[in-house]
């Protein structure tokens, strides 16, 4: 079998449910907005500022990693930088061969220039329908769904769950908390996951990133969330060997068809996993987990979607049929509603990779 090649993959339609409006600016984009409002940054070559995110988010903790937002999040605070980059964030994202997306960001971080949480939103969905239009004048077809995160530190997510409820007819389609996990459990918004669930909202957590079982337990078990945001380290939960054993919490996700947004590279960074080649992703796919392949922060991990999956495919043998697989577990995953994530696996996903295969 021939290995597949990156030129490929970026052909291939691909679906992301996992990536963050602030960790995908373009460096170029930073430096501009930067100048704008006067922030100081560690270098104004773009070229050299890609590879400062790089490095410095390179640090084996979760914590220092996100040290590096407080750049991106300085510039973003303005109703046209935020839509300026939710614009750039579409195109690139259909440039690379995405045709679904979910992209999610934290309101309550771009209040300090006198935004108030509904302007902030409303810059972002007009950034994402403006770059959409423009993917399509160029016969790039993407559909971005913006999922709306609360701080776990903080003590927001209630008013953020309210805010994502507010405009679900309008472009949100689902909610999440991020930021540091140590320390911050899920059950610290369960007031805000019970209130989604009464709404019929839809909601995913980022847990077992940097904690583990416990914080996977919680986020499914107490506060219902239909995915979880890495998940990474349900492994925990595996014994090993010819043979792996399940115990009763990684059999439970496996049995609910849970979905893992697995972001690798990212994973590697913040020390939850020790490579690519040694990522749990290779384990969970062979046990048959509903697992999705995602960015999370291109910028500070200098990805895309078709790296990751060229990371894969490297590491792991994968061909087209893997890839199809991932593609069409994140589409079957993704927080719109079912006839539209069907119309997108029949009539863009499958004829794609037939056609590949
Ligand atoms: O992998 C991650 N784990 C936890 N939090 C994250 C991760 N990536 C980004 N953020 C946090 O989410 C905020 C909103 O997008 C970012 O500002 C960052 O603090
Ligand atoms: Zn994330």
């Amino acid at each position: 079998m021939v290995p597949i090649g990156m030129e490929e993959i970026v052909k291939a339609p691909k679906a992301l449910l996992h990536d963050h409006l602030d960790g995908g600016l373009r460096p170029a984009t930073i430096v501009e907005l930067a100048a704008e409002v006067d922030h100081t940054l560690p270098t104004t070559d773009p070229g050299e500022l890609g590879r400062w995110f790089v490095e410095s988010a390179d640090s084996g903790s979760l914590e220092r990693y996100l040290e590096t937002f407080d750049h991106t999040v300085a510039v973003m605070q303005t109703a046209a930088s935020l839509h300026r980059v939710a614009a750039e964030c579409a195109l690139d994202l259909a440039a690379d061969g995405v045709v679904y997306a979910e992209v999610r960001f934290a309101p309550e971080q771009h209040l300090e220039r006198g935004l108030t949480l509904d302007g902030v939103v409303e810059a972002v969905l007009a950034g994402f329908a403006a770059g959409t239009e423009q993917a399509a004048a160029k016969g790039q077809q993407i559909r971005v769904g913006t999922l709306l995160t609360a701080m776990r530190h903080a003590a927001r997510s209630q008013e953020i769950a309210e805010l994502a409820v507010r405009y679900r007819d309008t472009g949100v389609v689902g909610f999440d908390i991020a930021g540091a996990e140590a320390g911050f459990p899920p059950t610290r918004h369960l007031d805000a996951f019970e209130y989604l669930q009464r709404e019929n909202f839809h909601f995913t957590i980022h847990a077992g990133e940097a904690f583990g079982l416990p914080s996977i337990w919680q986020a499914i078990q107490w506060c219902g969330a239909d995915r979880l945001g890495h998940g990474v380290r349900l492994v925990d939960d595996i014994t090993p060997g010819g043979d792996p054993v399940l115990g009763r919490l990684s059999a439970y996700v496996r049995d609910k068809r849970i979905p893992l947004e697995l972001c690798p590279s990212s994973n590697v960074q913040t020390g939850a996993a020790p490579s690519i080649a040694q990522h749990p992703i290779g384990l969970l796919r062979d046990l048959r987990f509903r697992v999705t392949v995602n960015t999370d922060n291109r910028l500070m991990s200098g990805t895309s979607m078709s790296r990751e999956m060229a990371l894969l495919v490297d590491a792991f043998g994968y061909g087209w049929s893997e890839l199809q697989w991932f593609t069409i577990n994140a589409m079957k995953s993704a927080f719109i509603p079912f006839d539209e994530r069907l119309s997108i696996i029949n009539e863009v996903i499958k004829p794609a990779y037939a056609k590949l295969a």
